[in-house]
């Protein structure tokens, strides 16, 4: 394998830069040439790619987003779309590609890989936590300390007025960012897609702190709760509680930027060089991620099957704090 290429795709996430940056150096200390294909997905049908050398990611370790810029294509849904874009990687002599992004973007890479043959390694870049075959997905940690910092600084005002907040987190399908930031905020229920808790639950929640004097109340609602929103949520429970003071709070596409941590920034580079070495040593159709801190390559087709569990370790752990 002498060229590869890289690119995002998807919803951007902290740390997709130090993968970029980690997929280019790896790839040029390995002797292979490196492209990027800007746009994702839209790109690659465009022809949008271009040659990468070391100095093209300098001083983008430490920065949000992505400098490949990501879409959400439509046209890469089409068998048409899917052609155009092999045949642009063709022209470049491409052998081989890492795709950083979520579920979505592994869905595509999946078909690609099944319709061309092309080797593709999926690097996990997406908040959310929800690909099954790593433990974490680059761009959680620093979803997550956001979301606490934005709970942290709502809890002032709870605390001081005595009043309940529903705080909105990101999480479409998944419950990650909402639980680890509840127990790091101190919520007094989480609210998930994984599990199913009624308007009657959460009525009871309110009134036993009440009871046990407490002042205010923060329950944190995953977006994709099977309740609704959070202020739909909240709306229902007023109907019962008219004398409790309830505000909401949806903390939306923040929890999407910024300064990757430390943790988001190693892993991102961590996964980077395993993709590149992957393919040099004749990976394909894989996902590339962190089990128990090892790198690990699991098959993409079970890595968008299958659903990765809530860890029930932290959904007992918020129920037992929050008396
Ligand atoms: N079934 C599919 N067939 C072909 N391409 C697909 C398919 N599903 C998704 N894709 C491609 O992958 C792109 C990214 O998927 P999606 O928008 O779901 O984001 P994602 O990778 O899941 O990231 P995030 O978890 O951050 O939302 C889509 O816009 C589309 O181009
Ligand atoms: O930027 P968009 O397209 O609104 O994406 C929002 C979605 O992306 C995710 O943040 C994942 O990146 C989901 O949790 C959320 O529903």
């Amino acid at each position: 394998m002498k060229k590869i290429a890289v690119f995002t795709s998807g919803g951007d996430s902290p740390g997709m830069n130090a993968c970029i940056r980690s997929v280019v150096r790896s790839a040029i200390s390995l002797d292979l040439e490196v492209f990027g294909i800007k746009y994702g997905y839209d790109g690659m049908i465009r022809g949008e790619i271009k040659k990468m050398e070391s100095q093209s990611v300098s001083n983008i370790v430490q920065t949000g987003g992505t400098i490949l810029k990501s879409a959400r294509s439509e046209e890469f849904r089409t068998k048409e779309g899917r052609k155009k874009a092999y045949e642009n990687l063709k022209k470049h002599g491409i052998e081989g590609i890492v795709a950083i992004g979520g579920d979505g973007t592994f869905t595509g890479a999946n078909l690609f890989y099944d319709e061309f043959g092309i080797p593709v390694v999926g690097a996990p870049g997406t908040i959310d936590n929800d690909l099954y075959g790593s433990d974490y997905t680059i761009g959680f940690d620093t979803a997550v300390n956001t979301a606490l910092d934005a709970i942290d600084k709502i809890r002032d005002t709870a605390a001081s007025h005595d009043r309940v907040f529903f705080v909105e987190v990101m999480g479409r399908h998944s419950g990650y960012i909402a639980i680890q930031s509840g127990i790091g905020g101190g919520a007094e229920m989480v609210m998930v897609p994984e599990t199913s808790t009624t308007i009657d639950d959460v009525i009871s929640k309110l009134r036993e702190g009440r009871d046990n004097k407490k002042g205010s109340s923060i329950i944190v609602v995953a977006e994709g709760d099977a309740q609704g929103s959070a202020h739909e949520i909240a709306a229902r429970v007023k109907i019962h509680t008219p004398n409790m003071d309830i505000k909401v709070t949806n903390l939306g596409h923040i929890q999407r930027g910024g300064a990757p941590t430390a943790f988001d920034r190693i892993l991102a580079s961590r996964l980077g060089l395993a993709a590149v070495e992957g393919l040099i040593n004749g990976q394909k159709g894989v996902m590339v991620g962190v089990i128990d801190n090892k790198i690990t390559y699991t098959n993409l087709k079970l890595s968008i099957s299958k659903s990765k569990p809530l860890n029930q370790e932290l959904v007992r752990l918020t129920k037992i704090l929050s008396i």
